[in-house]
């Protein structure tokens, strides 16, 4: 492990870094931070929670001239949540040297935003949509950015946010710097990049496989039909700390939360049908633990950083296996341990080896537990709060009425009521979830085709800022559809 003080970075910088509480730096870190001090333009593709964030932002602040009011520098990632996250890292990044760093995305204000903008940034950390946006106002300038940063670039691609990349890149001098940084580089990816950058030095950190070791990995062979009864028995014998359940459509994800809180668990849903304001809300209340499940969609959680978060439940199996390594990267980040449980029907169990092809790792078989296994579970979680309340807690004020129930009761009757009291016993209340097309089997699946998947939204996508705007003149002679320009990324691949 490299140390952050030997790796040229400024007193200012090195102090805001430590007090984040960042001893060593972590691999990505210590081999992208000198190459990007020397304005070399790089590829980094790492594990998911290894620190990409800091990799391109501990650079970004160090180059950044702070006497200087100009937009020095921009991160361009593909969701609001994600700018918001990016944006929060890089102020505290850039605390010592008092750098100006603002998120800029869709869904905010956009006159609150042209004033901000006046203030005059250094760092602006931003969704395509709007950045283009602003740039079309005339309300930002980039005539003095010298690097740019895409994060989750093959998310963006995905997105088919590709032509306003191409479009901001445009606004941008050409000798700048350009840094590209995911968990994931596909193929066609790392051959689009390559069209945006300069000799780009490609840093992978050397891993055996595509997902950290500290998340366990199960698959559960599950029904359709029997999915539901499975998760919440999972629940009840786990009871993770914080927990992500994905879906595959946002019509799953609203009704999955929705049949979650129907059997009392504390559970709310994110996808880009919600409001800016009610998206922010919802991860609000999840970090602070007052909600403890969170179903999301795929796009909603790429690269958010939320600690605590114990356990991924993939209630339907993703659609590639990028998606895999990036939905169950939510947990086991910065070194914490985690698990991932992935459901998987009988007719899809052909994609169950595909994943493990790409991320060269193999899950466990877990059998569905039972009923009588989940009460155990509930059980098991009241007699450890019982410990607990013994250790922690004075109960001399509870003793009198201990003593009175003993005087008509033997010890064991009481304490089993006790316990049948303050059991949740499992919630078998029927639920309504339409069910999901299973995906295609091996012989019908045909490579993964972008514009139709976006048109059935099946990965519950994100509305792109740009596909929502109605404010923006398109450039003269702009295509604004979707472009044609990558490959089709494939399952089979
Ligand atoms: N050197 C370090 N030491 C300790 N913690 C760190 C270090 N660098 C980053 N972290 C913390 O690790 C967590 C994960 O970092 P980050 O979000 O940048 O991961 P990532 O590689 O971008 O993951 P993803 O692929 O999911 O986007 C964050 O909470 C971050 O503050
Ligand atoms: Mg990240």
């Amino acid at each position: 492990m490299t140390k952050f003080e030997d790796l040229g970075i400024s007193q200012a910088t090195l102090k805001a870094v430590l007090k984040m509480g960042f001893e060593e730096a972590t691999p990505i870190q210590s081999e992208t931070i000198p190459l990007s001090l020397e304005n070399k333009d790089v590829i980094g593709q790492a594990q998911t929670g290894t620190g990409k964030t800091a990799a391109f932002g501990i650079p970004l602040v160090e180059k950044i001239i702070t006497s200087k009011e100009a937009i020095q520098g921009i991160i361009i990632a593909p969701t609001r949540e994600l700018a918001i996250q990016v944006s929060e890292e890089l102020y505290k990044i850039g605390a010592g040297k008092k750098v100006r760093v603002l998120p800029i995305y869709g869904g905010q204000d956009i006159s609150r935003q042209i004033r901000s903008l006046k203030k005059s940034p250094h760092i602006i950390v931003g969704t395509p949509g709007r950045l283009l946006d602003h740039i079309n106002r005339k309300t930002m300038r980039l005539d003095n950015v010298q690097t740019v940063i895409l994060d989750e670039a093959d998310e963006m691609l995905n997105m088919g946010f590709i032509e306003d990349i191409e479009a901001i890149l445009a606004k941008i001098p050409e000798e700048r710097q350009t840094l590209l940084f995911s968990a994931t580089m596909p193929g066609p990816i790392q051959r689009i990049a390559e069209r945006f950058m300069k000799d780009p030095h490609i840093v992978r950190v050397k891993t055996k496989e595509m997902t950290v070791p500290s998340i366990e990995q199960y698959y559960l062979e599950v029904q359709e039909k029997n999915k539901f009864d499975v998760l919440t028995r999972l629940l009840d014998i786990q009871s993770p700390e914080l927990a992500i359940v994905f879906g595959r459509t946002k019509r799953r994800v609203d009704e999955l939360s929705e049949a979650l809180n129907l059997r009392g668990y504390a559970a709310e849903g994110i996808h880009g049908d919600l409001s800016q304001a009610k998206r922010l809300s919802v991860l609000r209340k999840f970090k602070e633990g007052s909600i403890d499940v969170l179903v999301a969609t795929d796009v909603a959680a790429r690269g958010l950083d939320i600690s605590g978060v114990t356990h991924v439940y993939n209630f339907d199996i993703p659609q590639d296996p990028e998606s895999y390594v990036h939905r169950i990267g939510r947990t086991g980040r910065a070194g914490k341990t985690g698990m991932a449980l992935t459901f998987i029907t009988p007719r899809e169990k052909s994609y169950l080896a595909v994943v493990e092809k790409t991320t060269k790792r193999k899950m466990e078989r877990m059998k569905p537990p039972t009923l009588d296994e989940a009460l155990e579970g509930q059980q098991r979680a009241v007699v450890d709060k019982i410990n607990q309340t013994i250790e922690t807690n004075n109960l001399q004020y509870y003793k009198a009425a201990a003593e009175e129930l003993l005087e008509t009761n033997d010890a064991s009757t009481v304490i089993a009521a006790v316990l049948k009291m303050l059991t949740k016993e499992p919630d078998t209340t029927p639920v309504k979830l339409t069910e999901e097309q299973p995906l295609p089997g091996k012989k019908e699946r045909k490579p993964y085709d972008r514009d139709r998947r976006r048109k059935d939204d099946s990965r519950g996508g994100y509305n792109s800022d740009r596909r929502k705007k109605a404010s923006v003149k398109p450039r003269s002679g702009e295509k604004r559809t979707g472009g044609k320009s990558s490959k089709p990324r494939s399952f089979n691949h």
